[in-house]
């Protein structure tokens, strides 16, 4: 199956949702480019005496954990209270979970005390987040992670969100049902920032596309197309990682629905 893309892009263009990111120092930039380049509007407020009033009007909020502190997550709870006092979807990017304590802390914290929508984390992560043994390191995910659409099963189940696992191949999952979506280039694995940017691709989708499944494939699917497209050369030509980065973010700039769709089907439904 492949998911209705003119649908999810003639929704952004109707909203432009407001997406509020909490996120970290290493990519911010990255993740405000991308949310606006989708046809969302970024807003980075990270203050809690700011963020809970800018929350209230917004249509999605992101908490990406990767350089939090204690202040950091206390601001997260507090954003997380407004958006779901507001019917704000909430996507959490749970970086680094599993490397460690601390990072298994916050994202308990913030998984048990909040209802988060979406939570996109890479194989490693995600497979932390399941609590099985998982190969996190600092916020690479390594290993070999054979079971992770039955842990991103669990993970679903355990938090109402759709639990999108980041690789190769991505697997989305809800508490009873589980899709493997075939796109992204390997390039899109050689600079940092891939990661967070689709955290943000998920909420400005979520932001603007009223059933969180539809959102999430859509997202997830128009996000590897424009790897794939800037890696076909078809926002102009690259000389390695950085230069591809650029050539990425024009991508999802000038994407539309009619060139996110494959040729192919790209989504194959497990169960
Ligand atoms: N080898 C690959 N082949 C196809 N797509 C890829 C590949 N590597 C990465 N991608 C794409 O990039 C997305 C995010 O990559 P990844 O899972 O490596 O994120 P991450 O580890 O969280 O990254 P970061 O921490 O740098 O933000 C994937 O969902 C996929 O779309
Ligand atoms: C490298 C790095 N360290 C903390 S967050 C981050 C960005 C990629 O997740
Ligand atoms: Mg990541």
């Amino acid at each position: 199956m492949n998911p209705d893309l003119d649908g999810a892009f003639d929704a952004i263009a109707e909203v432009s949702p407001l997406v509020n990111c909490i996120t970290n120092a290493v990519t911010v930039n990255d993740v405000a480019n991308a949310a606006l380049f989708w046809g969302g509007l970024p807003v980075m407020s990270d203050d809690e005496n700011d963020v809970v009033d800018m929350v209230a009007g917004a249509d999605g909020l992101l908490l990406n954990m990767g350089t939090t502190d204690e202040q950091g997550v206390e601001t997260m709870l507090a954003a997380g209270r407004s958006a779901m006092d507001h019917d704000v979807p909430i996507v959490l990017d749970p970086v680094g979970v599993g490397a460690t304590p601390a990072r298994d802390e916050t994202a308990g914290r913030l998984t048990t005390d909040l209802d988060i929508a979406v939570i996109n984390g890479n194989y490693g992560e995600i497979t932390a987040l399941a609590g099985e043994t998982a190969d996190v390191r600092g916020v690479e995910s390594v290993g070999d992670y054979s079971e992770i659409a039955r842990d991103a099963t669990a993970v679903a189940a355990d938090t109402g969100a759709v639990v999108v696992a980041s690789g190769a191949t991505d697997v989305v999952a809800t508490a009873d049902r589980a899709f493997e979506i075939e796109a992204g280039h390997e390039l899109m694995g050689q600079f940092v920032g891939t990661g967070c940017m689709q955290g943000v691709t998920q909420a400005v989708f979520a932001g603007a596309v009223t059933d969180t499944l539809d959102a999430v494939l859509a997202g997830t699917l128009a996000y590897g197309r424009a790897g794939e497209r800037a890696a076909a050369g078809a926002y102009g030509d690259f000389e390695g990682p950085a230069s591809y980065r650029t050539a990425f973010l024009d991508a999802i700039a000038g994407l539309d629905a009619a060139e996110a769709a494959p040729d192919e089907e790209r989504i194959t439904e497990l169960h």
